[in-house]
């Protein structure tokens, strides 16, 4: 695993060839996922057949074998042991509160002319939510696309989620009952994308497309933008843990919280910042020690050595000014004082604060959404939430009289911009 210092003289490109990280753009995978797209789009169900048959082994052979009953989810549910079941429900119940409080109304305000503009909240018709499926099964991302587009009023959720060799993690379907998904087809990667953006003659064609998954998914998702809209490119998991070797910051823990992330794909991303150069060191030390123990090790393993590092930065301000510059998924603080930090904070999917808040709890059921901009693109983007599932129409009432001073400014700035018809439409309204 890297280890870089702020003092090194070649810090800075160090630390950029470090996050230049783009497989989205990779020639052969575009080609490959355009190859893909292209041939759903023209063969439909049959060709979403045969890939799935392809690329995850699964031995249906019909589409209509693909998609799961509401009998099958239920059931799912039902047979879920009862730790697993509270576990769920608690999770889904947290989810719903937390994402409750982010549904936008309509408003409208009335101006001095007595007009009446405002803003009409509409929920989308019809999503798809990716849930992904290839590595590793993911019950709590059913959970976080399919919860927020329910409490935006999402009419219909239709969730894909790859199912290799035909098999599926029980507690996805469940979670899909619990989360009141419509429908669910045991589809992934590029095809999943392409027939939801298109639809098939058995897979509804959607409005908008959400959720995480591999590189396929995510370029699929970028090629279909336009014809359906996206939440974000949210590719491999990430977190960035900054300590400042303060006495409690244990270094079992922090090396755990980077482990967490490092398992989930061998491009996941674990960065570890810290102020002291002995906490450095026991957090090297302590990786090597957990990895000895880990089920997926050699994962965890091969993402900490293509994307893992360890920086040793001089004092809190260079801290901030490389978290500022990563623009990590997940930040965790794990100093005594993290609201002490929050102001210098601009750019991070999620801020876990304090050390008693790893990442995990965030990823199963604080209530905060887990897909989340990776890739640094937090500068410009925002969890998943329910405002990605639900749309605004601008609303435009004049009366007559407030009707006429806005349209004679109209009319100027129309024959400013040489369009008549524009500016005698308004005309109509002060001078008729
Ligand atoms: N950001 C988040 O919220 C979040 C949450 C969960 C998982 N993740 C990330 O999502 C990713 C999930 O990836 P995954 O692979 O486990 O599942 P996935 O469902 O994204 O991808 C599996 C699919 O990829 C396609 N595929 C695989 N190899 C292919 C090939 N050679 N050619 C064409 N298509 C191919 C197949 O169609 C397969 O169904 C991981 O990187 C994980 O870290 C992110
Ligand atoms: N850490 C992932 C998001 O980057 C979400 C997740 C789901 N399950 C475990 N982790
Ligand atoms: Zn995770």
């Amino acid at each position: 695993m890297r280890q870089l210092s702020t003092q090194d003289a070649d810090f800075d490109s160090q630390l950029t060839e470090l996050l230049a990280f783009e497989t989205v753009n990779d020639a052969d995978l575009l080609k490959t996922v355009d190859d893909i797209i292209a041939k759903v789009r023209h063969g439909g169900d049959r060709v979403v057949l045969e890939l799935t048959q392809q690329f995850d082994q699964h031995p249906a052979t019909t589409i209509q074998a693909l998609e799961l009953s509401q009998e099958a989810l239920a059931e799912a549910f039902i047979n879920l042991d009862d730790v697993v079941k509270t576990a769920l429900t608690t999770a889904a119940t947290r989810v719903q509160n937390f994402h409750e409080r982010q549904i936008q109304e309509t408003w409208q305000y009335e101006d001095e002319l007595g007009n009446r503009l405002g803003q009409k909240v509409t929920a989308l018709d019809r999503v798809g939510i990716y849930v992904p499926g290839g590595l590793a099964s993911y019950p709590s991302s059913v959970l976080m696309n399919a919860i927020p587009a329910k409490v935006a009023g999402v009419k219909e959720v239709i969730m894909v989620v790859p199912a290799p060799k035909g098999v599926l993690n029980p507690l996805v379907l469940a979670a899909a009952h619990l989360a009141k998904v419509d429908r669910v087809f045991t589809i992934g990667g590029a095809q999943a994308v392409a027939a939801l953006a298109y639809g098939t003659e058995t897979i509804p064609a959607v409005d908008k497309i959400t959720g995480p998954g591999n590189k396929y998914v995510a370029a699929a998702k970028r090629a279909v933008f336009g014809q359906v809209g996206i939440d974000m490119i949210a590719g491999p998991s990430e977190v960035l843990v900054y300590a400042e070797g303060e006495a409690q910051d244990c270094a079992d823990w922090l090396a755990m919280d980077l482990l967490s992330q490092a398992e989930h794909d061998r491009i996941a991303q674990a960065i570890f910042v810290t102020t002291s150069e002995k906490q450095l060191k026991e957090v090297a030390i302590e990786i090597e020690k957990a990895l000895a123990k880990l089920p997926k090790a050699d994962i965890a393993r091969d993402s900490l050595k293509n994307r893992g590092a360890l920086i040793l930065v001089k004092d809190r301000e260079e801290g901030m000014a490389v978290i500022n510059r990563v623009a990590p998924e997940h930040l965790e603080l794990s100093v005594d004082n993290p609201d002490a930090l929050l102001d210098s904070i601009r750019h991070a999917g999620a801020i876990f604060m304090g050390r008693h808040t790893p990442e995990a709890i965030g990823d199963y059921c604080a209530g905060p959404n887990h897909v989340l901009p990776t890739s640094g693109t937090a500068r410009f983007s925002s969890p998943l939430g329910v405002y990605d599932f639900q749309k605004k129409s601008s609303i435009i009432y004049c009366s007559e009289t407030g009707s006429k001073p806005l349209a004679q400014t109209a009319d100027i700035l129309a024959q400013h911009e040489d369009l008549e018809a524009h500016a005698r439409s308004a005309r109509y309204r002060y001078k008729s």
